[in-house]
C-alpha cells in the first residue's frame, strides 16, 4: 500500500523558478528512502509539497490515496499530524523545556495533560533523552537538540516522517546515531523520507535513493543496486 504518491508533479515558484518538473514516484508503508541531489535540485521543495508548506503547480501529490489538493483550511492541521517534519535547524522554542517542546503538537491537538506527559516520556525514552526532559534547548548538544526535534516530529505517531538535511550540522558519529533512530521508525509504522546532499552518508545507509537533478527525477535506485 503506498503511503505517498507523486503523479507528474511540477512546481514553479512565482518569479519563474522551475523547482520540480514532472516528478513521479511512490513510497510504500514501512519504507525508508532518501532523496538526494545538488543544491537547488528541488529536494526541499519536494518535501514542502508533502507537508503542505507549498502546493504543486501541476500534477498531484497523494497521501494515503487522498489528493492533497483537496486538503484545505482546517484539514491542513489534521494532515500535519500524519506527517512529521524534521528540519536541519530543528526550530525548537528556546524558552520551553525539552518536554514542553515535544508535547506541543499534542497540546495543540487538545490532548489532556496526563496523556501528553505519558506520551512525551515514552518518546523521550525512545530518543534516549529520558533524563533531559526539564532542560532548555540551549543546555543541550547539537545532536541532542536534533533528537528533541525528531521526538517532536514522531510524538503524534505519523504515517510518514520527512526530514530535510537532518544531519547537516552534525559530526559523522552523531549523524549515524540519528540515522539509526530513523531506521527504527518503519517497524513502528512510520515511513521515512530523508533529503540529504551527503552522498557518502546516503550510500552507507543502503536504502532506496531518489536522485533529483535540476528538478527532474533522474534516478530511483534500489538498495541492491547501490554501488559498493
Ligand atoms: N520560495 C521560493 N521562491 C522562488 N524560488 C525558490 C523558492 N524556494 C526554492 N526556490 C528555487 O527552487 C529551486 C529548488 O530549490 P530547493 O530549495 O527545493 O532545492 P534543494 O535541492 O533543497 O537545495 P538545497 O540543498 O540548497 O536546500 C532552486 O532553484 C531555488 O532557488
Amino acid at each position: 500500500m503506498p503511503v505517498l504518491r507523486f503523479d507528474n508533479v511540477s512546481k514553479q515558484y512565482p518569479g519563474g523558478q522551475q523547482a520540480l518538473s514532472d516528478v513521479g514516484f511512490q513510497v510504500d508503508a514501512g519504507e525508508m528512502l532518501f532523496v538526494t541531489g545538488h543544491s537547488g535540485a528541488g529536494k526541499s521543495t519536494l518535501l514542502k509539497l508533502i507537508h503542505l508548506a507549498e502546493r504543486p503547480s501541476r500534477g498531484a501529490v497523494l497521501f494515503d490515496d487522498r489528493n492533497l489538493l483537496r486538503v484545505r483550511g482546517r484539514q491542513v492541521a489534521l494532515h500535519r499530524r500524519r506527517v512529521g517534519v524534521v528540519f536541519q535547524d530543528h526550530r525548537l522554542l528556546a524558552d520551553r523545556t525539552v518536554a514542553e517542546n515535544v508535547g506541543l503538537p499534542l497540546l495543540l491537538q487538545g490532548l489532556r495533560r496526563g496523556e501528553i506527559a505519558k506520551r512525551v516520556r515514552a518518546v523521550l525514552d525512545r530518543v534516549s533523552l529520558g533524563t533531559r526532559a526539564t532542560a532548555l534547548p540551549a543546555q543541550l548538544s547539537a545532536g541532542e537538540q536534533q533528537r528533541v526535534g525528531i521526538a517532536r516530529a514522531i510524538v503524534s505517531e505519523p504515517a510518514l516522517l520527512v526530514a530535510d538535511e537532518p544531519t547537516g550540522n552534525l559530526d559523522p558519529t552523531l549523524a549515524a546515531e540519528i540515522m539509526a533512530l530513523f531506521e527504527s521508525l518503519p517497524e513502528r509504522g512510520t515511513s521515512v523520507l530523508v533529503a540529504s546532499h551527503d552522498l557518502a552518508l546516503v550510500k552507507r545507509m543502503r536504502k532506496r535513493v531518489l536522485v533529483l537533478d535540476k528538478g527532474r527525477l533522474v534516478d530511483d535506485i534500489q538498495p541492491e543496486d547501490l554501488a559498493e
